[in-house]
Formats: structure tokens, sequence, C-alpha cells
């Protein structure tokens, strides 16, 4: 199972004015539980602007945007250094990755991180994921680290969300402002009720409070992945729920996570087309392989790297769509070739296929 692990400052600081190391400890064991028992994990943490603001010696809390982007820089070193140390103890390589908004709306750049997402997971890495605070503009960020962690969460095709927080999961209401809020076990489907249930921040250090967390569940489920929210103080947390104790609120995936996606390929706007030769049309519509680069016989259209594509037989007809691992300058040069030229032809090399299988969806 692949878990994608969102903390927020509220956890981090178990309540205090820092960061708090027992509670760092207890996180990471449950990291390398989780890995051990064969998941993987992806962290996606908040707490760069309380580590700056912990470093610099807490100036005044109501900040000026530049403030805030000098604290999370400050800052950003110095939670990953903790979060290495501790890994360490666990014998477990961690990886900093920093994303912002663009990096989800652009296809070459989404892509680029995805491809170093898997090679960390292939190696056995842990991505530990915040947002680029310090370069991204207040317009133009994911804004929340519930909502960045719901996209990784679809970067990385989790099985799995879990955000941790300071409250028990979701309540009918605010739990701190009405005292007879009672927990929501499962949620199946976001409804504008869900919606309504959602009060802001509890703490004063986070960023959006449930309805941040509501959001995030929502751009989660949809694409196919269940997300629970739950308590960060709650012992072993992370290893119970990934072991399907039911702690906190679960949020029902809608749908499988290979529906969604193929859902998505087929309402992107095919940029362009390839034709296939008779082996890759029949690799491609009997078997669902991929499509290598040998069995294109020619390139129409101007397309990019992750731009979807129609594969063509050669009867002319359109039997697939996909997202093309090349742009259609470089497909052309390498069409007909054997995987193994790509290199060579190229300069680099995104891989042996064309369009991966999984990419790919039979018409
Ligand atoms: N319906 C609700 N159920 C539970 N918590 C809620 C609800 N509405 C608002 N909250 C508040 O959301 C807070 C968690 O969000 P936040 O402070 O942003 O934490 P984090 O730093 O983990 O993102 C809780 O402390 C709680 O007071
Ligand atoms: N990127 C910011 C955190 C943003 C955020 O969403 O915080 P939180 O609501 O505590 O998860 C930081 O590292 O300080």
């Amino acid at each position: 199972m692949r878990v994608v692990l969102k903390l927020g400052t509220s956890v981090l600081t178990a309540g205090t004015d820092r960061l708090h190391r027992p509670r760092l400890v207890d996180l990471m064991r449950g990291l390398a539980a989780v890995r051990a028992a064969g998941h993987e994990a992806v962290l996606v943490t908040s707490g760069a602007v309380l580590a700056g603001w912990e470093a610099l010696g807490f100036p005044p809390r109501d900040r000026t945007l530049a403030e805030k982007q000098l604290l999370a820089a400050v800052g950003q070193g110095r939670l990953m250094h903790t979060y290495a140390q501790l890994a360490d103890l666990y014998g477990l390589p961690v990886a900093q990755v920093l994303l912002t908004a663009d990096d989800f709306r652009d296809r070459t750049r989404y892509l680029n991180a995805r491809t170093t997402l898997d090679a960390c997971l292939a190696r056995g890495v842990m991505p530990i994921i915040n947002e680029n605070d310090a370069v991204a503009l207040e317009q133009i960020k994911v804004g929340d680290n519930d909502t960045l962690s719901a996209f990784v969460a679809n970067l990385t095709e989790a099985d799995l969300l879990v955000i941790l927080t300071d409250a028990p999961g979701l309540y009918t209401a605010d739990p701190r402002s009405d005292p007879a809020a009672t927990l929501i076990p499962v949620v199946e489907r976001v409804t504008p009720d869900v919606w309504a249930r959602a009060g802001g921040a509890g703490s004063h250090r986070g960023t959006g409070g449930m309805h941040t967390k509501i959001q995030a569940a929502e751009i989660a489920t949809r694409a196919g992945t269940p997300v629970v929210i739950a308590p960060g103080d709650a012992p072993d947390a992370l290893v119970r729920i990934v072991g399907g104790e039911a702690i906190g609120t679960r949020f029902l995936a809608a749908g499988t996570r290979l529906e969604a996606r193929k859902r998505w390929i087929l309402a992107e706007i095919a940029a362009g087309r390839v034709l296939l030769d008779d082996g890759a049309a029949r690799a491609v519509r009997e078997r669902g392989g991929s499509l290598l680069p040998a069995g294109i016989t020619q390139v129409e259209g101007s397309f990019r790297r992750g731009h979807t594509i129609r594969l063509i037989d050669p009867g002319g007809h359109e039997i697939a769509r996909g997202l093309t691992r090349y742009a259609s300058a470089d497909l052309t040069r390498i069409a007909g070739r054997h995987s193994r030229e790509i290199e060579g032809l190229l300069g680099f090399t995104y891989g042996p296929e064309a369009v991966h299988r999984d990419d790919l969806v039979r018409l």
C-alpha cells in the first residue's frame, strides 16, 4: 500500500509553541513501522514557518508576506534537518521535495515531480514534501498543506491519504465551539451537509481548519484515494490506521483510482496522433500493452510530454488514447527505433515506452 501522511503544524507542536521533538520521534517511529510492514510512505509536512519562528527568536505574530517567506526559508532547512536526523535513527533514507501550485498545473513539471517521487519510492527513500513557501507568492500557492497532500496523493496515486491533526476527526460541528458535537466515523460522499460542519482553523497556527481538510478529502476521494482524518496524539495512529483500524473519520473513495484516471485521460483534448504498425496495434488492443517507439510509423500534431494523444491502427481507426512520455519532436526522432536507442538519439530518456500502459485507455 502506498500511503501519504500529512502532518499539520498543530500535530508537530503537540499543543506547545515549538516543534515537539518527542512527538516527532513518535511520528517517525510510526512511519518506519509502516515501511517495515512493506508499505510505501510519503510525508507531507507543515512546520517550516513555525521552525523559522522558533529559530529567529519569536518575532511578533502578525507577519507580512515577506516575513512569512523569510521564516519559511529559515525554518524549512531546520525542519528537514530534524526529520533527517530522526529518520537516521530508523535507518530510513529521506528526500526533501518542495512543490507549489505550478508543479501541478504545468504538465512537464508535474511529470518531472512524479518521476522524482517514483524514483524515491523505488529506491526505498521516503519523500518529505512541503510547499515551497519561500518562492510561492500568496496568489500562486496551493496555499495549505491539506490541499497539497491531496494533490500529492493524486500525483503518487496513493492508496490512502492520512491527515493527522489536533482534532479527533471530523465532528458534527467545531468541537471547540460546540461541546455537544460528536465524531462522524465515516463519510461516504462529501455533500454540502459535510461542508457545513467545518469551522475555521482551531489553533492559531493551523492554516485551514477542517475546511481545507474536507476540501482535501474531496479532491483525493474523487480520484479514488480514501482519506482518514485522525488525531495526531493517538498512540501509533498511523500504524493502526494503515492496519485498517477505524480511528477518526474515514472518507470513502468515489470509485477506483483507475476509473478516475481513465475518465481524466478521456476528458483531455488530444493534442496529436501517432500511427501504429500492426504489431503495436495488436499489443495495445489485445493485451493492453504499452506502446513502444518501435511500433510507431508516424507522428502527427505538435504536443508536449504528458499530453493526451490518439493511437491509430494501420486501418485508420483510433484504438486507444494515452499520455505520451515524449514530446512530438522527440517522438518523431525515435519512431520506429528500438527503445535502447532512445538515449543515443535524444541524449536523454524518459524510459522505454512512448505511452505506458498505465497511461493508456483502450477504446
Ligand atoms: N467540524 C469540525 N470537526 C473537527 N474539528 C474542526 C471542525 N471544524 C473546525 N475544526 C477545527 O479544525 C482544527 C484543525 O485544523 P488546523 O488548526 O488547521 O490544524 P492543522 O495544523 O493540523 O492543519 C481543529 O483544532 C478544530 O478546532
Ligand atoms: N507550508 C507551511 C504550512 C501550511 C499549512 O497548511 O499549515 P497547517 O494548516 O498547519 O498544515 C509551513 O510549512 O509552515
